[in-house]
């Protein structure tokens, strides 16, 4: 459980994490969104006793950073994948690692077979790509088998096949209790990971809540109609106040009105229906909405 009260970093000119106050529960995958910019790795940063706040406390388990007990058994953590010595093997670099927090060596080999590593491992971490060096900072997070794990930006640069494996990844760990503390800046990569959202912007809070509520509450429902007769029922949809478009294709979308009303109101009135489907909201265009106002860089304008 990480917990994160108040929290603010202000650098000269920017307030980067503005007053954030949010949970992250154990047992499922958090995900972390915001616009480029918004403070994410700031807050994880911070999270993770890297960057001291400004005012505010971040506690995993109820202790501050200073007073938690610390090493890769305790925390796993993805920030920058590109922070590694380049001159080594990703054995080698793990095995430093291993030695240094008291782990096993077969650990090392372990986590390199579970990231797909296990062909390259004596490979320089040099000549890496930066989906190789993500699964390999996603070996290190792994490396110490911690309760809790934290990932910025984990699928950047991975391939589809990677960004399968690593959602499946995210969900196994959160299978086991672990507390998945997982960032991005793009939505769709979190529709199908993620239990829960705290979504960011400029540095603030925007929502907290689970993933289906932030869906439904985004964008408005849309429903697409098909009738023989789309003058007759646009005039009646829009008496009721719905908004009516016609598409070429003589489909209508209808917004305003649930799927069951525009039924009703057809059978009412005798006008035949081929087709009425509902959309439900689409994540991105929730995630869109609602952090609109907060795109840093929106128009070339810097906050
Ligand atoms: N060390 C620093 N000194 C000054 N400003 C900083 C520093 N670190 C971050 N910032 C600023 O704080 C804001 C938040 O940055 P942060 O990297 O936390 O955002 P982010 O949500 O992780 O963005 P991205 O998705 O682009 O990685 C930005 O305006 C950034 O320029």
């Amino acid at each position: 459980m990480i917990e994160v009260n108040e929290l603010t970093k202000r650098y000269r000119n920017v307030t980067a994490v503005d007053g954030l106050t949010f949970a992250v529960r154990s047992g499922q995958v958090t995900g972390f969104l915001g616009p480029n910019g918004a403070g994410k790795s700031t807050t994880l940063r911070m999270i993770l006793g890297l960057t001291e706040p400004t005012s505010g406390t971040a506690a995993v388990g109820g202790r501050r950073f200073r007073d938690r007990p610390r090493g890769l058994r305790h925390v796993g953590a993805l920030l920058d994948a590109g922070d590694v010595h380049g001159g080594r093997s990703a054995r080698a670099h793990l095995w430093a690692l291993a030695r240094s927090n008291g782990l096993p060596r077969q650990r090392v080999d372990e986590v390199l077979r579970e990231v797909g590593l296990a062909g390259v491992a004596r490979r320089r971490i040099g000549g890496f790509s930066l989906g190789m060096k993500q699964r390999l900072g996603i070996a290190t997070a792994l490396l110490g088998d911690p309760p809790l794990l934290i990932f910025d930006e984990p699928v950047n640069g991975l391939d589809p096949e990677g960004v399968l494996w690593a959602r499946g990844l995210f969900r196994r760990l959160a299978g086991e209790g672990r507390t998945v503390f997982v960032s991005s800046h793009l939505m769709s990569e979190m529709e199908n990971t993620a239990d829960h959202l705290i979504v960011i912007g400029r540095g603030k809070l925007i929502a907290a809540e689970p993933l289906t509520d932030f869906a439904a509450r985004g964008t408005r429902q849309q429903v697409t109609v098909r009738t023989p007769d789309p003058r007759a029922l646009t005039t009646i949809l829009n008496a009721e106040g719905a908004t009516v478009t016609e598409h070429h294709d003589g489909s209508c979308t209808v917004t305003g009105l649930t799927a069951a009303r525009i039924g009703q109101l057809a059978f009412d009135h005798r006008i035949m229906l081929h087709e009425v489907t509902t959309h439900a909201a689409s994540l991105e265009e929730a995630f869109m909405e609602l952090t609109a106002d907060s795109v840093e860089y929106l128009a070339g304008e810097q906050r």
